[in-house]
């Protein structure tokens, strides 16, 4: 890309008042002494012919293979549309929220999976926006490893998206903008300087990535999980499922789904050393009684682990908390931990930490599913983090895909493992202990058709505890 057209460009956009130099309050909060409205282009159609033309290029000219084009919603939604008119690539346009009639899509278009899809964004700070996008296509079986922007914040978005494996390629950057607009007179040396300033300053990510193992976070420095254990702010609950981590070298969480009592049971006495979490699904059990809810409870204190009945509350307060003390399970009379989507408002929490915060128990939020096409993402799973923190009596971590906070006493704990990645038939997705743990920064890996499928569940067992604990020493030694 030339020189002349990209100063040009930049001129123009400070022609139409794309940018703008002053105080702004952000949508995070910050005020920022430089706002882009990039939005203002689709009244100039010969410069969003350009801003196009210049976007298709710079992917282009960095060699990037791809097979569709999806914007980012909104602004960035007509330049995809342009390049996929202009060079004939088929476009996928990925919807806000799902249709509550029809298909009920969130992407629209003809998904072919494998395909690779290259996002198109107008600017990136964090790089969130283009991140929800990828997610959301992945999902679909797409394989995302490239977006092109036209103005990158330089704040931290290119790193936060190299991480997770998308390379971002930016048509402008903000220094870039800052020296043409200096040298044209537009704007003065203070007003440069106060924006350098503030981009060095509000940095949103520092990668950790080194050799290979990199983990989603904000600061360099990781705590071991029994340092997290000792943390004043730790929910007791989290401390002890820590503690226990640490002592027995183990990150997994064994997923029971069984049937019958009596091989939950059997399963929790062999493997129960291996594991810091046994997970049940009381409900598929064919024969419960309240013996059997004893008798894990008796093996759970014998082998160390936690139980955890993965319930997925999700009620108004007043039926929640009925359906965790009463009924024919009586859950909170044996399970350390339950979960709760975040769907219903923080109601559920608070019925549900009725009868829990008593008993010292506590709750994970349902942030993220391994299931394709969930929709619990983006926007939902960052309110889900939200209500979490505010209600770090009773939450103590997350069901997610990856580490989604920074807040080092919330666990987080990872289902649709296996050492095979790929699906079940039936939406479930695998991802690799390694992924789970190095990569995405998760804590705790759930498996339970990896093991429980085995000829041999104890030989499996140890290997998966291997695999995510070595994973987690891997990224720690990384990282400190
Ligand atoms: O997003 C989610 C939430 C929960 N699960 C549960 O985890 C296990 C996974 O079993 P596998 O045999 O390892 O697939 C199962 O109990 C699910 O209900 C999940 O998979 N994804």
């Amino acid at each position: 890309m030339d020189d002349t057209s990209l100063n040009s460009l930049i001129l123009k956009l400070h022609d139409i008042q794309a940018v703008k130099f002053g105080t702004f309050k952000l949508k995070s909060g910050l005020t920022s002494p430089i706002y882009f409205d990039l939005r203002v282009i689709v009244s100039h159609p010969a410069l969003m012919n350009e801003v196009a033309n210049l976007l298709h290029k710079r992917a282009e000219d960095a060699g990037v293979e791809f097979d569709s084009v999806c914007g980012v919603p909104y602004t960035a939604l007509p330049l995809a549309t342009i390049i996929c008119s202009t060079k004939q690539y088929p476009m996928l346009m990925r919807r806000k929220e799902a249709k509550d009639y029809g298909t009920k899509r969130l992407i629209e278009g003809t998904i072919h999976p494998g395909d690779r899809c290259l996002i198109v964004e107008d600017v990136v700070t964090s790089g969130s926006s283009v991140l929800e996008t990828a997610e959301v296509l992945e999902n679909e079986g797409l394989k995302i490893t490239d977006a092109v922007v036209l103005m990158d914040r330089e704040q931290g978005g290119s790193a936060r998206l190299a991480d997770r494996g998308i390379t971002l390629h930016s048509v402008i950057s903000v220094s870039r903008l800052l020296d043409v607009l200096l040298k044209a007179g537009r704007i003065e040396t203070a007003t440069s300087e106060n924006v350098e300033r503030f981009v060095q300053e509000n940095n949103t990510y520092v990668s950790a990535k080194k050799n290979g193992c990199s983990a989603t976070k904000k600061s360099c420095k990781e705590l071991s999980y029994g340092a997290r254990a000792g943390l004043s702010d730790t929910h007791p609950l989290a401390a002890r499922l820590l503690k226990i981590m640490e002592d027995k070298k183990s990150n997994l969480c064994l997923s029971a789904d069984v049937t019958r009592s009596e091989e939950l049971l059997e399963i929790a006495l062999t493997l129960g050393p291996l594991i810091c979490v046994l997970k049940t699904h009381v409900d598929i059990l064919q024969d419960f009684t309240s013996d059997v809810a004893s008798n894990l409870k008796e093996l759970a204190t014998k082998h160390n682990f936690l139980i955890f009945e993965d319930r997925k509350f999700a009620d108004i307060g007043n039926t929640v908390k009925h359906q965790y003390e009463g009924g024919l399970y009586r859950i909170s009379s044996w399970a350390h931990i339950i979960n709760a989507h975040a769907l219903p408002g923080p109601g559920v929490l608070q019925g549900l930490g009725a009868v829990g915060k008593p008993l010292g128990h506590g709750c994970l939020l349902i942030a993220q599913m391994s299931s394709q096409g969930s929709l619990a993402t983006g926007d939902y799973t960052q309110a889900v983090v939200k209500m979490a923190e505010d209600h770090s009596d009773f939450v103590f971590g997350f069901i997610s895909g990856s580490k989604i906070s920074d807040k080092p006493g919330l666990v987080h704990m990872t289902p649709g493992v296996q050492m095979q990645t790929g699906g079940d038939g039936l939406g479930q997705q695998y991802s690799s202990p390694e992924d789970v743990i190095c990569t995405k920064g998760s804590d705790i890996i759930i498996v339970g058709r990896g093991i429980l499928a085995s000829p041999d569940q104890l030989r499996a067992a140890e290997e998966y505890r291997t695999a995510g604990w070595e994973s987690y020493l891997k990224r720690h030694s990384q990282a400190s």
